[in-house]
């Protein structure tokens, strides 16, 4: 396969012409390709790479040390490898998971919602590390999202209407070496948001899955339709060749349900190298309690509550770890349901209101 596509960020993205064929450009690749990369400034360079070195230093502690920075209120922290299940199999990934930092004085965090309250950080240095690195991508990420809202024929702010907030989180992986034992970093998969934006070393694993013309692909968030392990030993699968100083960035499971399709949920999926690897996997998310419909012609019961798809598929992922134990303990899944009656009826279309509702908003 011929190299990839690589595109250059501009400052600021107002919808200006060029802006517009940048997204037009970037939709076509996706299309195309199922990914593209985007070349780092010297900022998000320098960034990247203290996030690396501090995830060096992190991983190479003794497991003991590492297991401690767990949390029973959020999936942030330490995934050892083995732990995670990708369409029931072990992935031989080892994981520091960086979600929203929110404190336990926050009313949702008080109030038990799921995934909400203190990262369980190793130590200030890699708190601080891992907070300018993803700031840095969020911003990235909020110029992409105008761009593809363009390039699909949307007002420029179309998308980042459901990003103020937004749940954006970042997996700091780890992979071993293979064994004769152990090939397997992570099955196939899609992953749940907006945007994918990845970073890797030199050494190399990661797949990706291009668009198959004719080919059915699932809805990850219906629950009889998980994407994890789809197509894992049937070509086509691109190899993403480790490229200084790029990101390469992908659609997730949101944009799919956005565009019907029309833009698709990138599989991937990565196998173990003959030397270690590091990467980090960052994910622009819509923010927890966003309620998300399709841009064309909306059923009253076509939507995705993002808070809810995110909670289904960490659990999905980690059914035996303390914070999947309290949700189920603690009943937090029936907050969840509430929050997203709320997140339904605060988006649902006036005349699809309950009938008391449609009196008072119209
Ligand atoms: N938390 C993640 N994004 N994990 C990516 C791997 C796939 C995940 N285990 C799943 O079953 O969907
Ligand atoms: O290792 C990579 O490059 C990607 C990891 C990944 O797919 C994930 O963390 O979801
Ligand atoms: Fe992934």
């Amino acid at each position: 396969m011929a190299d990839l596509v690589t595109f250059q960020l501009p400052q600021s993205v107002s919808g200006s012409e060029s802006d517009v064929a940048l997204g037009l450009t970037m939709i076509r690749a996706w299309r195309r390709d199922g990914i593209f990369q985007l070349r780092m400034s010297e900022a998000q360079l320098e960034k990247a790479q203290r996030a690396f070195e501090s995830s060096r230093r992190f991983f190479r502690q003794p497991l003991e040390d590492k297991a401690r920075c767990v949390s029973d209120s959020t999936y942030s922290g330490y995934v050892a490898s083995g732990e995670e299940l990708t369409a029931g199999e072990a992935d031989y990934s080892e994981i520091f998971t960086v979600c929203k930092d929110v404190p336990l004085t926050d009313a949702r965090v008080q109030a038990r919602w799921p995934c909400h309250g203190p990262a369980p950080w190793p130590d200030e240095t890699y708190r601080r590390d891992m907070k300018e690195h993803t700031d840095e991508l969020g911003s990235t990420g909020e110029r992409l999202l105008r761009l593809v809202a363009l390039g699909l024929g949307l007002e420029v702010g179309a998308l980042t209407a459901l990003t103020r907030d937004g749940w954006h989180h970042m997996r700091v992986l780890r992979f071993p070496a293979r064994s004769t034992t152990a090939t397997r970093g992570i099955g196939a998969h899609t992953d749940y948001g907006l945007l994918v934006i990845a970073a890797q070393d030199d050494v190399g694993g990661l797949y990706i899955r291009p668009p198959v013309e004719g080919e059915k692909r699932r809805r990850n968030w219906l629950p009889g339709e998980s994407s994890a392990g789809m197509y894992e030993h049937d070509e086509p699968w691109t190899f993403v060749k480790p490229v200084p100083d790029v990101l390469t960035v992908f659609p997730g499971d949101i944009l799919q349900f956005l565009t019907r399709g029309y833009l698709l949920s990138t599989p991937h999926k990565v196998a173990l190298n003959t030397r270690e690897r590091f990467a980090m996997a960052y994910f622009h998310e819509p923010h927890f309690e966003a309620c998300v419909r399709p841009l064309t012609t909306p059923g009253p019961d076509e939507y995705i509550h993002y808070g809810s798809h995110f909670t289904n598929m960490f659990m999905r992922c980690y059914p035996d770890r303390i914070t999947t134990q309290r949700i189920l303990d603690e009943d937090r899944l029936t907050t969840l349901a509430w929050l997203r009656e709320d997140a339904v009826l605060r988006t649902a279309p006036v005349e699809d209101l309950p009938l008391p509702l449609h009196r008072a908003a119209s």
